[in-house]
C-alpha cells in the first residue's frame, strides 16, 4: 500500500511534484510530533522565565504545567501537597503555570474580603441539576443577588425557630445508638448522614424526609444516597465531553447508574417539595406573613429581585436548594465522625466534655438551648479544635485576579510584593492557615486547651484573637459557608447529646489511624470511606 498522501485535484494541481512525492504518512507523523514537542517545549520555557509570574518560587515542574498538581488531586492528596511546598518555598508558592497558592492572613483578607475576586472555573464541577447555585456563581456581581434570596433564612434567630426538630432528629440518633447497646459497631458517616439530609431538610423544605426512620428500619433512604453519590457523579461528569455523557450513563452496572441518576433524584425530591409549597401558598396567599419561621424553599418562591417585581427560577430555585443539601450534608456528617473518632483516642478530652454536659445537661434526653451550648467554654474549645484540624473542606479557595480592582499603578495585584496580572488564579487553603506553627504551636496535636485563656498569663486575649483570625473551616469573606450557623448549631448538639450519653471506642481492626487517614476531594474523608466506632451507653 502506497503512503503517498492524495491530495484533493484542486490541491494537488499546485503543489509542486517533489512536494507531493515527499510527504508520506510517517514523515507527517515525525513533523507533528516534532511540532508539538517544540510547542510544549517553547511553552515550558515560556511559563519558567517569561512568564509574568516567573519569579515566584515554586518547583519547577509546577510552574510548566498544571499536570503535576493534578496528580495530586487524584491522589486526593491536594492539601497535604501544596503544606509541603509552603513549609519548603514559604508563604508564596506557585503551583501552576496560572495558579499562585498563599499562606498570609493579610493577603487572605485583601483577596477574599477587600477585592472580593471572583471564584475560578473549578467550583463548576459543583453544579446542581445543570444549573447554577450560590457557591457555584463564579462572577462577584452575580452572586450577591443569589446570596441575598437565601441568607436571611441561616440568620442564627430564625434557624433557632428549628431547634426543637434539630433536638428531635439528635435524639433519634442516640436512639439508633442505643439499640446497639454498644455490641457492635455503627457506620458514623451514615448515620451522621441520615441525620443532617433530616435537619437540612427540616429548614429548607419545611418538613423531615424521614432519613433516620428509614435507616433504623433497614430500609435504604434514597435522598440520603443520592447526597451521598452526588459528589462522585461531579467529579466524573467533569471529565467526560457532554456528547459522552448519555452513553457513559448507560453502562449496565446498578451502582453506576445510581451514581449517574443522584443529581435527578434530587432534583426531583426538590421539585415535588417546591410543588407542595407552591399548592400551599396558591391556597393561603398570605402564608408567610405572620409566620415567624419560614423554610428555605418557601422564602425563595417569595422572594422578589430588588427593584423589581421578578421572582426566582423554578430553575434557580430547585438548584439552589439542592445545592444547600451537597453543601451541608457531607460536610457536617464528616465533621462528627472525625470528632467521635478524636473521641475514641482521647479519654482525657471525652471525660472533660462529659463533665462539662453533666453539670449543664441533668436530663441527658433534653438538649439544651443553643444559648446555653455555644457558651460551654470546654465544649466550644473542642468544636474550634475539631474544625481546625479536621474542617471539612481545607482545600484550596479558588479565586481569580480581577482587572477592575487590582492596583491603581497597573492591572496587577500586589501579592506581598510579587505583581500578579489579571486572569491569575490565587487561594489559600485553610489546611495550611489551621497548621501554622506560629500560631497554632504544635500543630498536628489536638489540643482543645489551647483555646482556653490561662488566667494570670499577660497576653491571652490577644493570642486567642490571633488564632481566631486564622481559623477559616467555613471560608472567608463574602463567599464564606451560608450554612454555617445551621451546621454550628448541629455539630454542638449532636456531641453534647452523643457524649452526655455514650462512652465512644474503636474497634482497631476496622478503624484505626490507616482507615481514618484524611483524603481530601475538596470535601474530605477518611481513607476508606468509612468510619465505624462502637458507642457504649453510659452508666448512671
Ligand atoms: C461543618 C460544616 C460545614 C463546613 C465546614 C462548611 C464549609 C464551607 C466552605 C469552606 C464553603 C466554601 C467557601 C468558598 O468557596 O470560598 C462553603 C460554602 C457554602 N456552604 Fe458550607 N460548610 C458546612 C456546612 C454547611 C451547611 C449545613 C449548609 C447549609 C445547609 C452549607 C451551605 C453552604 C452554602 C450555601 C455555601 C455557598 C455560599 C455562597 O457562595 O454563597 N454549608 N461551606
Amino acid at each position: 500500500m502506497s503512503n503517498t498522501i492524495i491530495a484533493p485535484p484542486a490541491l494537488a494541481a499546485n503543489l509542486p511534484a517533489p512536494i507531493l512525492s515527499t510527504i508520506n504518512t510517517p514523515s507527517f507523523i515525525v513533523l507533528a510530533i516534532t511540532a508539538l514537542f517544540l510547542y510544549l517545549c517553547a511553552t515550558a520555557v515560556y511559563n519558567l522565565y517569561f512568564s509574568p509570574i516567573a519569579a515566584i518560587p515554586g518547583p519547577w515542574y509546577a510552574a510548566i504545567s498544571d499536570f503535576w498538581l493534578t496528580t495530586h488531586v487524584a491522589r486526593l492528596q491536594q492539601c497535604m501537597t501544596v503544606q509541603a511546598l509552603f513549609e519548603r518555598y514559604g508563604p508564596v508558592v506557585r503551583v501552576g503555570p496560572n495558579k499562585v497558592a498563599f499562606c498570609d492572613l493579610t493577603t487572605m483578607r485583601s483577596v477574599y474580603c477587600v477585592h472580593k475576586f471572583d471564584k475560578s472555573p473549578f467550583y463548576k464541577a459543583l453544579l446542581t441539576n445543570n444549573n447554577d447555585h450560590a457557591m457555584t456563581t463564579l462572577p462577584h456581581s452575580e452572586h450577591v443577588v443569589r446570596r441575598k434570596a437565601y441568607a436571611p433564612h441561616y440568620n442564627l434567630s430564625h434557624l433557632m425557630q428549628f431547634q426543637p426538630e434539630v433536638s428531635d432528629s439528635v435524639i433519634k440518633v442516640v436512639q439508633i445508638l442505643e439499640s446497639q447497646q454498644g455490641k457492635a459497631s455503627v457506620s458514623c458517616s451514615e448515620l451522621f448522614r441520615h441525620l443532617m439530609v433530616d435537619i437540612i431538610s427540616t429548614t429548607v423544605f419545611g418538613s423531615r424526609p424521614g432519613a433516620l426512620d428509614n435507616l433504623a428500619m433497614g430500609i435504604q433512604d434514597i435522598l440520603s444516597q443520592a447526597v451521598c453519590d452526588f459528589p462522585t457523579r461531579g467529579i466524573v461528569r467533569s471529565f467526560i465531553p457532554t456528547w459522552a455523557w448519555k452513553l457513559v450513563c448507560r453502562i449496565p452496572n446498578d451502582a453506576w447508574r445510581r451514581i449517574c441518576s443522584s443529581d435527578k433524584i434530587m432534583a426531583d425530591f426538590v421539585r415535588g417539595r417546591l410543588d407542595d409549597t407552591a399548592a400551599k401558598l396558591h391556597a393561603t396567599p398570605d402564608v408567610g406573613e405572620k409566620e415567624e419561621r419560614i423554610p428555605l424553599i418557601q422564602r425563595m418562591l417569595q422572594h422578589r429581585v430588588s427593584g423589581s417585581q421578578d421572582g426566582l427560577s423554578v430553575q434557580n430555585i430547585i438548584s439552589e436548594c439542592m445545592g444547600h443539601l451537597v453543601a451541608g450534608v457531607d460536610t457536617s456528617s464528616t465533621t462528627l465522625s472525625y470528632f467521635c473518632w478524636e473521641l475514641t483516642r482521647r479519654a482525657d478530652v471525652l471525660k472533660n466534655l462529659q463533665a462539662e454536659l453533666d453539670e449543664h445537661m441533668p436530663d441527658r434526653r433534653v438538649i439544651p438551648d443553643f444559648s446555653v451550648l455555644c457558651k460551654l467554654p470546654y465544649l466550644n474549645a473542642f468544636i474550634k479544635e475539631g474544625m481546625r484540624v479536621y474542617g471539612p473542606a481545607p482545600s484550596l479557595l479558588e479565586r481569580v485576579v480581577g482587572s477592575t480592582t487590582a492596583s491603581k499603578v497597573d492591572d496587577s495585584f500586589d501579592m506581598m510584593g510579587y505583581a500578579l496580572p489579571p486572569g491569575t488564579v490565587v487561594a489559600t487553603q485553610a489546611w495550611s492557615m489551621h497548621r501554622d506553627p506560629e500560631v497554632f504551636p504544635s500543630p498536628e496535636t489536638f489540643l482543645p486547651d489551647r483555646w482556653l485563656p490561662v488566667e494570670g498569663v499577660e497576653g491571652e486575649e490577644e493570642r486567642i484573637a490571633r488564632m481566631l483570625q486564622h481559623l477559616m473551616p467555613f471560608g472567608v469573606g463574602t463567599r464564606q459557608c451560608g450554612g454555617q450557623n445551621l451546621a454550628q448549631i448541629t455539630v454542638r448538639a449532636a456531641i453534647a447529646a452523643i457524649v452526655s450519653n455514650f462512652e465512644i471506642s474503636a474497634n482497631r481492626t476496622e478503624t484505626n489511624e490507616r482507615t481514618m487517614q484524611i483524603k481530601d476531594a475538596f470535601v474530605i474523608h477518611p481513607a476508606t470511606k468509612e468510619c465505624r466506632l462502637v458507642f457504649t451507653p453510659r452508666k448512671c
